[in-house]
């Protein structure tokens, strides 16, 4: 189960001619997908467009109608291999990653794609993971489409020019014979709009009909010769096939007064930030009518060379506007305008920022230094030559505290971090390698464990190199999440490790679902899933891969246990990798699963009790051990007004959900006896209520009589 259920939006998916779509880009392009007659989707989920296979998950049963086939994939590299259906079949096909991470992933199945090109129109929509706010290493994906010379679309942020991409994407696609990426960034996913809706299309040929009658051609196939005419083919026919529909199909568009002397080249996913800039500076209305002079490449490659020189033509300045580094367009243009001998002074990178988001603050900056450099006129007066002091905008950074991410209330991936503490202090510490997923982050405090995290299902070949000489010396040790695991970790990390007889240790972190992408289920998954097939164990996956030592943890909270496995692990005399799979639900969902039955059952009557633990603060001494050692954020500090105690007392707050985490760490490290468990009884018996009256008239006589007895400080 996904953390979002599109379940009810996906209704929307069924309106057709004369209804107006109103809702989230990312259900928007699902809508576009189905007007455009697609024939299969697929995709691997991940920010920012984790939402949008979970909205093609909840979509399923509508898909199916239609006769679209939809998968989860194992990865980007299926999500890609699987369009070659398009290949030799007329049928349109679409994924879904986040890149640039997934387009890592995928780039082997890319760039064969690329190769052979495709008949059926092959789109591959890109949740680009760059600014404020990712999860990942700053780098675009457009190097990818150059590369592989397949083309990209970054459509305005509006939900019209979304669904026009969609139908574009694949109309180019076919006529260019090229797959083509859709770029969507986390702002697109999530804007909010509404379109003329179009009745669905089922596919012309769905991949039922092709597995009826099967086709290849030779020269489609990636092989020598074939490649070598592949390439020829991107040069004379692809191209320039591609850049033709561009230009007669007005993908990109032209804002603002033509024939003014400056002009701006923008990036469509850029468009909306732009015009709140000139917005700001006084340059354009709320409805985005402004003079500027704009050419917004809905399409950033390949650009049109002949395109580009027009909009040149008889202009001073232009800016591009290009976010993150390099700055590839800005390169082309400036290579087309040298080579034609163009003495238009062109602005891009220098007086915008070379790398980072270009936020609102960024955009006016940058925005306002070309206007008064090249267009001072342009600017009203005020903004010229304000008489008015900037506001000043204390420096934040200073004031407010940083907030890293780090493990949830009750996440039972935190005492498996707790005890790798514990038995380092017992054996010292160990090289540690870490992957992609919520584990990672142990490299925060208070666990302050791993040192590199080189892709996803990549932690323990991440650690392959560290082979140590010495039987008895210090083995690594190295983390995978579940989701790893399956993404590519089985073969690339544990495969690995058995071939190479390593002498390290595994650490697979199971929390029943790929928790980090938001919930989605996967092959072990312990929910069952009406599409899929799940409770696939992995343990017996990696016996099958032929690791010998294997221990299965099934309660992570059990801190004794893991310390006690995991230093076995260290130290068994046994060869070959050692492997531990630690396996508790992530508390996220498990939240999200049992809080409405709960809450159902006590709103019929029934009787539910939930735990949840405090701290004595008569006991706790305040040297905050627990929280070095958990680190849970409903653990908190409290003054208790005395004078005589130097250190606050730990103290949990509302948000615990009684994992038992605190109690468990403090056991297992021998800290500390203060912390206690209490029940909190929704419709308790009678019994129960005669006794919990009863105690409360105990526990506030010996409170009254404590509190009569201390020393007042007034
Ligand atoms: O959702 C995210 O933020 C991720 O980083 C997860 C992810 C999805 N696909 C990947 C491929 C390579 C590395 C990480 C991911």
């Amino acid at each position: 189960m996904a953390e979002r259920s599109f379940a009810k939006e996906v209704q929307k998916l069924k309106q057709g001619e004369g209804d107006t779509f109103a809702g989230e880009g990312i259900l928007a392009i699902t809508k576009a997908l189905l007007e455009n007659g697609v024939g299969y989707v697929g995709g691997y989920q991940g920010s920012p467009i984790s939402h949008l296979m979970d909205v093609l998950a909840d979509a399923e049963e509508i898909l199916s109608e239609l006769g679209v086939h939809f998968e989860a994939s194992a990865s980007e590299a299926t999500a890609t291999a699987m369009l070659a259906a398009s290949v030799h079949y007329p049928i349109r096909g679409a994924v879904t990653y986040k890149s640039v991470v997934g387009t890592n992933v995928a780039s082997d199945a890319l760039s064969n794609l690329a190769s052979g090109g495709v008949t059926g129109g092959a789109l591959i929509i890109v949740g680009e993971d760059y600014g404020e706010g990712s999860s990942i290493m700053q780098e675009r994906t457009y190097a990818f489409a150059m590369k592989s010379q397949v083309w990209m679309l970054d459509p305005r942020p509006n939900l019209p020019a979304i669904v026009k991409a969609v139908g574009d994407g694949f109309e180019l696609s076919e006529v260019s014979n090229t797959p083509v990426m859709l770029q969507v960034g986390i702002r697109s996913c999530h804007v909010h709009g509404h379109f003329e809706a179009r009745d669905n299309k089922r596919p012309p040929v769905t991949v039922s009909d092709a597995l009826e009658n099967p086709a290849r051609k030779l020269d489609r196939i990636v092989l020598p010769p074939a490649t070598y005419l592949h390439e020829e083919e991107k040069l004379t026919k692809r191209l320039p096939a591609a850049q033709k529909f561009i230009l007669d199909r007005e993908i990109n568009e032209r804002f603002g007064a033509p024939g003014s002397k400056v002009g701006l080249i923008l990036q469509g996913g850029t468009y909306n930030t732009v015009i709140r800039a000139l917005n700001r500076l006084g340059l354009a209305d709320l409805y985005g009518d402004t003079e500027m002079d704009m050419l917004v490449l809905n399409c950033v490659y390949p650009l049109v060379d002949s395109q580009i020189m027009a909009f040149c033509e008889g202009k001073d300045a232009v800016l591009i506007i290009e976010e993150g580094q390099p700055n590839y367009i800005e390169q082309q243009i400036a290579h087309m305008l040298y080579k034609a001998g163009k003495t238009v002074k062109l602005e891009g990178k220098g007086m915008l920022p070379m790398g980072g988001e270009y936020t609102g603050q960024v955009m006016v900056d940058g925005l306002g230094t070309f206007l008064s450099d090249h267009a001072p006129d342009m600017l009203p007066v005020a903004k010229l030559a304000s008489n008015e002091d900037p506001i000043a905008i204390p420096d934040l950074s200073k004031v407010l505290p940083a907030r890293p991410p780090g493990f949830c209330t009750g996440c039972p991936e935190r005492p498996i971090f707790a005890a790798t503490k514990l038995v380092e202090e017992e054996l010292g510490e160990h090289h540690i390698s870490s992957d992609i997923g919520c584990h990672l982050f142990s490299i925060m405090p208070p666990f302050d464990l791993g040192a590199t995290t080189m892709g996803y299902g990549l932690g323990p070949a991440s650690a392959a190199a560290f082979h140590n000489e010495n039987k008895k010396g210090r083995r690594s040790i190295s983390f995978v999440g579940d989701g790893g695991f399956w993404h590519n970790g089985l073969t690339s990390s544990v495969g690995n490790a058995v071939f190479n007889k390593s002498d390290n240790v595994i650490v697979i972190v199971d929390n029943f679902y790929s928790a980090a992408t938001g919930g989605q289920d996967i092959l072990s998954s312990r929910a069952t899933n009406k599409t899929k097939q799940t409770q696939n164990s992995i343990v017996e996956a990696c016996k099958g891969m032929g690791v010998k030592w294997i221990r299965q943890i099934d309660r992570t909270y059990d801190v004794t246990k893991v310390r006690d496995t995991l230093k076995e692990a260290l130290t068994t005399e046994e060869e070959g990798p050692k492997v531990i799979v630690a396996s508790s639900e992530c508390m996220l969902n498990k939240q999200r699963r049992v809080k409405p039955e709960l809450a159902k059952a006590a709103k019929e009557g029934k009787r539910v009790v939930r735990p949840r633990f405090g701290v004595d603060e008569d006991i706790c001494t305040g040297d905050h051990a627990c929280m070095r050692l958990s680190g849970c954020p409903s653990l908190s500090v409290k003054d208790t007004g005395d004078p005589l105690r130097d250190d606050p007392v730990a103290a949990i707050d509302q948000t615990c959900v009684g994992c038992g985490n605190c109690g468990e760490v403090a056991d297992a490290a021998v800290l500390c006896p203060s912390f206690f468990q209490a029940e909190i009884v929704s419709n308790p018996s009678a019994g129960e209520k005669r006794r919990a009256r009863r105690s409360q008239k105990i526990i506030s006589w010996l409170q009254s009589r404590r509190d009569a007895k201390r020393v007042a400080f007034a």
